[in-house]
């Protein structure tokens, strides 16, 4: 019956063990090789199991090594299972004293494993998780040992744990024989090994070493129990050196093999988890060294000791494991990821220390910190420098790029589309009048009778080919537009008076126009012009690197006249020209994707956006999302106000049905579903939200600006401008922010078009900002929360008003300006000393009056001689707050008291006066 179980337990053990580790396992296999030899042995510990490894110790002649043949057994038995000390302690402590199951005698056992260990490496397969789960008590062992092993071995002492468990197991076998006194030497050793183990172990060895001495005090300890006396034996034994033989020994005390045996496994095979922070390996090996006896070496091999005669090797899981394991835990404290600002508290907890050591360290060098102070990334790194810690940057995700971020297409399935188009130049050279020409001259002319709407973009046809008109002012197209980092036109034509030259705003359009990397065609417009110099103009062009073609360049320029028409035929065809060899391309099949042209609020429609279709096609009952907005595509309109049900690559529409108005240049996308067009807007709204509470936390944590608000150098206008259409929000935008100065800044941290909702007015509250209205009115709710939260909405119609407003805003926010006006004047006619107030100047007041806490000079003879507070009023004895002209008083001056008679007094104060 034995047999057989202990053939169970051990492929239980096998299991048990292969969380421990492979060596664990392999031994453990090795171990159920050698059990047959092994069988005579039987482990005291586990009454269950001491049935089992009864059968077992009859087969196994190998536990012969040691003493006694059941050592073997045990040993064997352990090897098989490996992992499974519970079983071989079990074997032994049915020889032993199968009673003793006792935890005691399982502490007793891991007290003697250090021994064991050594004598047990080459028993190790005892381990039998056995003596972990009973010895409860033994863990007093293990936390021992893990006390001794100290933190850095707290994960790995998780591992030993079990280790010394196994090896108390085969103690527990003992146990059987005189529960408590071994329960009690347990202790003891347990104790001791721990002790050791944390002094010398750090490794295996040190498990092993204690666990010897353990053995040994344990059994000398329980002196009269048979369990006791081979405890004794085995713990000496093993101590001395035998590995072989403890293992043989053990078998006899069966708990002491176990001990043994577990503390080897626990050392070896266990602590390869939990000795690895040990340094157990390196510690196991020593002390083999030490205890080896001839046999040992003769048994010892690099994987572990053979296993008696048989000669074959057991693997011991022990030193090897362990290592790699210490080491991987120091690497992974050696880097850390650090955010650009970190509180102490937080890099003390990646450093894995204490915040009150950094601040200690800090403190040392003269800074002050708490746990809570922000330090910056380069600090946090310096510090952590000095632990020997290495830092990197924490990369940030731009969560909307990722999100709009696209795979490339198939080119197969894309076919050419129409040109883009944007005018561009200074002012008045003519770019309204371009685009209207070209209007009449294409568009409108065929289509007889058509109105083009003016949203923002519009579609031409020169010889049946379309061409995309980007009707937005200046270098919006690039600047908004590329907002997103979208590419938003591929042609810009720039338009240079032909009587005016270059001009700034022109220089300026190249430079956006070469930022974006677009093509440019110069039209050199108003050649009707007596004044026109066509040469002029492409010579100075010639400045920015535009070289016109027949002056050998490769700059297209047209002559045109925007008033006559003239050349007009010729630039578009030059457009389609240099389209051609953009060869532009687009994927119609797919989901929709393109750019917000404009948008605003219609009072009719709702939210309605200008988009150009930049990829795919749009289709009305789409699901769209565009920045923070999200909806499902109601209607769409052409350049020409028609209705149309889809819009192809480079197509312009309007669309209704979007949920907010979107800002202008924002990127839309087409989604399959509701559920995913609105998920994408919430991701936007999350993102704007984190920003915004990324740039408040910054501020706040910038000890420089707090510094600088202290001092009253520094003051900040916050406005939240909600407006009607997307152009009055810049244009409020643009003038309020221009009303800053040196002394107030004025941010403007939110514009959109719509009306004052309860999210503006939540933000204002929190930031301190005061909203205001263009043309848009708060609704019934936003209105209430502002009430309640004295949010002040200021509303206005015309912008002018606006700005007064902030104007008065903010002269009332500047530091008030005092001025100097002088209250009356006094002669001083007699002097008075009092002790502790010093000299009295008996004076009349000659007019106006003296009040008390005013300022005053003291002139002698024309000459001043003093200028400083008036510390004291007196009418005779008593303090008063003025002395008016014709009445004599009582004057003491701060800090001067060298008056004579005849002195003249002038009382001034300080009055704020308003700015001017
Ligand atoms: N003679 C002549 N006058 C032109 C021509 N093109 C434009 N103009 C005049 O130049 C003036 C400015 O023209 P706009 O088209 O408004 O110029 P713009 O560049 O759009 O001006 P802003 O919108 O203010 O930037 C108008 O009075 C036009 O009539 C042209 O080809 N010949």
């Amino acid at each position: 019956m034995k047999k057989t179980e202990t053939s169970e337990t051990a492929k239980k053990v096998e299991v048990n063990t292969a969380p421990a580790g492979e060596n664990t396992a392999s031994a453990a296999e090795q171990s159920a090789e050698a059990a047959p030899k092994k069988k005579k042995f039987t482990a005291v510990f586990r009454p269950q199991n001491a049935q089992q490894i009864r059968v077992k110790p009859k087969s196994s002649p190998k536990p012969a090594r040691t003493k006694t043949a059941a050592a073997p057994k045990d040993s064997e038995k352990e090897l098989k299972q490996g992992v499974q000390p519970d079983n071989h302690a079990a074997k032994p402590a049915e020889k032993a004293a199968p009673a003793a199951r006792t935890e005691k005698p399982e502490t007793d056992t891991a007290a003697k494993s250090t021994e064991q260990k050594t004598a047990a490496k080459p028993v190790a397969p005892v381990r039998p998780a056995a003596p972990v789960r009973h010895t409860a008590p033994t863990r007093p062992v293990g936390s021992i040992i893990r006390n001794g092993v100290v933190v850095q071995l707290n994960t790995l002492q998780g591992d030993r744990p079990q280790g010394n468990y196994q090896s108390r197991g085969g103690q527990a076998g003992r146990p059987a024989q005189g529960d408590r006194r071994q329960g009690s030497y347990g202790n003891r050793s347990g104790s001791y090994q721990g002790g050791r183990p944390a002094q010398g172990q750090n490794g295996s060895s040190g498990g092993r070493s204690s666990g010897g001495y353990q053995g040994n005090r344990n059994v000398q300890t329980q002196g009269g129990s048979y369990g006791n006396r081979s405890g004794s034996y085995q713990g000496g034994r093993p101590a001395q050196g035998q590995g072989g033989r403890s293992g043989s020994f053990s078998a006899r005390p069966g708990s002491g093999y176990d001990n043994r045996k577990g503390g080897n496994f626990a050392s070896k095979n266990v602590g390869g988890g939990d000795t690895p922070l040990v340094k157990k390996p390196v510690s196991n090996r020593p002390s083999k060294n030490n205890f080896k006896d001839k046999n040992d070496k003769r048994y010892k091999t690099e994987d572990g000791f053979k296993n008696g005669k048989g000669g074959k090797v057991t693997r011991h899981p022990f030193i090897m494991p362990e290592k790699p394991k210490a080491a991987k835990v120091e690497e992974e404290i050696k880097e850390i990821i650090l955010p650009e600002n970190i509180t102490i508290s937080e890099l003390a907890k990646k450093m894995k220390k204490n915040a009150s050591e950094l601040i200690k360290k800090l403190f040392a060098k003269g800074e002050l910190y708490t746990i809570n102070s922000e330090i910056p990334y380069e600090k946090a790194e310096e510090l952590a420098l000095e632990y020997e810690i290495l830092c990197s940057p924490e990369e940030k995700i731009d969560v909307i790029a990722e999100l709009l971020k696209e795979e490339k297409e198939d080119v197969g399935e894309m076919v050419s589309r129409p040109p883009v188009v944007c005018v561009m130049g200074h002012v008045d050279h003519g770019k309204t009048s371009l685009l209207d020409a070209i209007r009449k001259t294409s568009v409108t002319s065929r289509e007889a009778g058509g109105i083009t709407q003016h949203i923002g973009a519009y579609m031409v046809k020169v010889k049946d080919r379309p061409i995309t008109f980007l009707d937005t002012p200046g270098h919006e197209a690039f600047t908004a537009m590329r907002m997103r980092g979208a590419q938003s036109t591929d042609i810009a034509v720039l338009v240079v008076a032909a009587d005016d030259g270059i001009m700034p705003q022109t220089v300026e359009a190249i430079n956006h126009a070469k930022a974006a990397g677009v093509d440019i065609i110069v039209a050199i417009n108003k050649i009707d012009k007596p004044a026109a110099n066509i040469e002029r103009v492409k010579q100075e062009l010639m400045q920015y690197e535009l070289v016109a073609e027949d002056w050998g360049g490769t700059t297209i320029c047209c002559p045109i006249s925007a008033k006559t028409h003239e050349g007009i035929e010729n630039l578009l065809e030059m457009i389609l020209l240099t389209a051609d060899v953009k060869e532009l391309k687009a994927n119609p099949n797919r989901n929709a994707r393109g750019l917000v042209v404009e948008a605003q609020l219609d009072k009719g429609k709702g939210p309605v956006a200008t988009v150009l279709v930049q990829k795919g096609t749009l289709h009305v009952g789409d699901f769209v999302a565009a920045g923070s907005c999200y909806g499902k595509i109601r209607a769409m309109l052409n350049d020409k106000g028609m209705r149309v049900k889809e819009a192809k690559p480079s197509t312009p529409v309007e669309i209704q049905g979007l949920s907010a108005v979107p800002n202008a240049g924002e990127i839309f996308v087409a989604m399959d579903s509701d559920k995913e067009a609105k998920d994408f807007a919430a991701t936007f709204v999350s993102e704007g939200k984190n920003k915004l509470i990324e740039e408040t936390k910054a501020k706040l944590s910038l000890d420089d600006l707090f510094g600088q608000i202290k001092a009253g150098e520094i003051k900040e206008l916050p406005l939240i401008v909600k407006a009607d259409v997307q152009g009055s929000v810049e244009a409020v935008k643009q003038s309020l922010s221009k009303l800053s100065n040196e002394e107030v800044q004025v941010r403007v941290i939110h514009s959109a078009v719509g009306a004052i909702s309860e999210s503006d007015v939540a933000l204002a509250s929190a930031s301190n900002a005061i909203i205001i209205g263009f043309n848009v009115r708060p609704d019934a709710t936003a209105k209430s929360i502002a009430e309640h939260e004295h949010v002040d909405i200021r509303l206005y119609k015309v912008i002018y008003q606006a700005i007064e407003d902030i104007e008065h805003a903010l002269s009332g926010m500047l530091a008030p300006v005092f001025e100097e006006k002088v209250i009356g004047h006094a002669e001083v006619r007699a002097l008075f000393k009092a002790s502790g107030v010093g000299t009295i100047a008996g004076s009349y007041v000659l007019d106006g009056k003296i009040q008390r806490g005013c300022k005053a000079r003291i002139t002698r003879e024309g000459e001043q001689i003093f200028d400083g507070d008036l510390a004291s009023l007196k009418r005779f004895k008593d303090d008063v707050k003025e002395v008016n002209a014709g009445y004599e008083c009582g004057l003491v001056f701060e800090k001067f008291n060298d008056l004579m008679e005849g002195d003249l007094v002038e009382a001034y104060a300080m009055v704020e006066v308003p700015r001017k």
